[in-house]
């Protein structure tokens, strides 16, 4: 055993992964997991109101929270990972965190996500205490997008590719060594069903295509309102009832689910629907058809040879809906199931491996 290695058995490494709805964090022991904790923010709705980095005192604060409940000091942690959220386009892969991107990631320089929050928070808690490295894995701005993907039919518009991909690249990965073959010899179709969701097209081991949910692209889901018709945004855009930031909130925090009934917790909602409210049931279908949908337009991309669709992310854990949807795409190829997601085993892999064996991070 190396001197790395040894370290490595006691060091305390903190995960820090805040999702649209929920702040999820984790402490591992060396390679062990000591605990992980899913901090729901669904019933904080004047929390989950206020623009990202207004967010970021409370979820620091329930984060530290967290560790004290677990007799956890900040002071043991030697290694420290996060969710990497929105900014400039970049390669899968680790990134060690420094002030461009935290400046970028703070401003908002390129969008408001909650994911923006990770590194930031990170980096606050490290400079806090002992300096600790903060990385950051697999970023939603991850872009692999073949060319022909990026055209939207204006020429001074080209799409950005923006989804999952911390756990759609790590489902992928589970699935195909489920398949005993590597993940850059099969094509798949990732569905990530969260807050948000995102169905990618996965080519020997880079994502092609992949809806953009942030943008108004796809299908709609708790929180987002997917595809809309152009006509009736101009008309609201230009209607004078709102200022651009609330427009925005309207179609990406408080669309999809939230729109209709103000909650995005579709668990919650799938009570309500068995226990008959039949106005749920259909917003649920259609949720349901127009994520199908997205999956068939990537088979497309595919030219129709998928090895497996992937279904993953919160909403994967209800059955009904796994059910529904497979009802519409299990003609494409076999189906997987990874409900919920490995995002807290992805960002420690991702982080533990670079700094255990002494590999260089990428620059951002
Ligand atoms: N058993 C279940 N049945 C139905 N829906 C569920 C179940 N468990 C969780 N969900 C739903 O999953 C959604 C949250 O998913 P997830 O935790 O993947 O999202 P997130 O991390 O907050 O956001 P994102 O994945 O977009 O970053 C919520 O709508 C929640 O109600
Ligand atoms: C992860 C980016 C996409 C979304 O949140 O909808």
């Amino acid at each position: 055993m190396n001197e790395q290695n040894a370290a490595g058995d006691n060091l305390y490494t903190l995960i820090i992964n805040p999702g649209s709805t929920s702040t999820k964090i984790a402490v591992y022991q060396g390679e062990s997991e000591l605990y992980r904790e899913t901090i729901s923010h669904m019933q904080e709705k004047e929390m989950l109101d206020k623009r990202i980095q207004e967010q970021k005192q409370d979820r620091k604060e329930a984060i530290l929270q967290s560790l004290k409940s677990h007799q956890i000091h900040l002071s043991d942690i030697g290694l420290i990972t996060a969710r990497g959220g929105l900014m400039r386009p970049v390669e899968s892969g680790t990134y060690e965190v420094n002030d461009k991107m935290i400046s970028d990631l703070s401003t908002n320089k390129y969008g408001e996500h909650a994911s923006n929050l990770g590194a930031v928070i990170g980096v606050e808690l490290s400079r806090e205490t002992n300096e600790a490295p903060v990385y950051i894995t697999d970023p939603v701005v991850v872009d692999e997008l073949e060319d022909l993907a990026r055209f939207t039919g204006i020429k001074s518009m080209e799409r950005k590719s923006i989804f999952h991909a911390l756990n759609q690249k790590a489902a992928a990965k589970k699935a195909a060594a489920a398949l005993n073959k590597e993940y850059e010899e099969l094509q798949l179709i990732v569905i990530h069903l969260g807050g948000g969701i995102s169905v990618g097209a996965h080519a020997f081991g880079k994502v092609i295509d992949v809806n953009n949910g942030l943008d108004g692209e796809g299908p709609f889901s708790p929180e987002r309102a997917g595809t809309l018709p152009v006509g009736d945004v101009i008309k609201e855009a230009y209607s004078g009832n709102y200022t651009e930031s609330q427009l925005k909130k309207r179609y990406v925090g408080n669309g999809g689910l939230k729109s209709y009934f103000e909650t995005s917790d579709t668990a919650a909602l799938e009570k309500r629907k068995d226990a008959g409210d039949t106005e749920i049931d259909s917003v649920l279908r259609a949720m349901v058809y127009q994520t199908a949908k997205e999956a068939g337009a990537m088979a497309s991309v595919l030219k129709g040879r998928v090895d497996a669709l992937i279904v993953t992310g919160g909403i994967a854990n209800s059955s009904w809906i796994c059910r529904e949807l497979e009802n519409y795409i299990s003609w494409i190829a076999p189906v997987l199931h990874y409900p919920g997601e490995d995002e807290i085993a992805a960002l420690f892999t991702g982080a533990y491996n670079t700094w255990n064996t002494g590999t260089k991070a990428k620059k951002y």
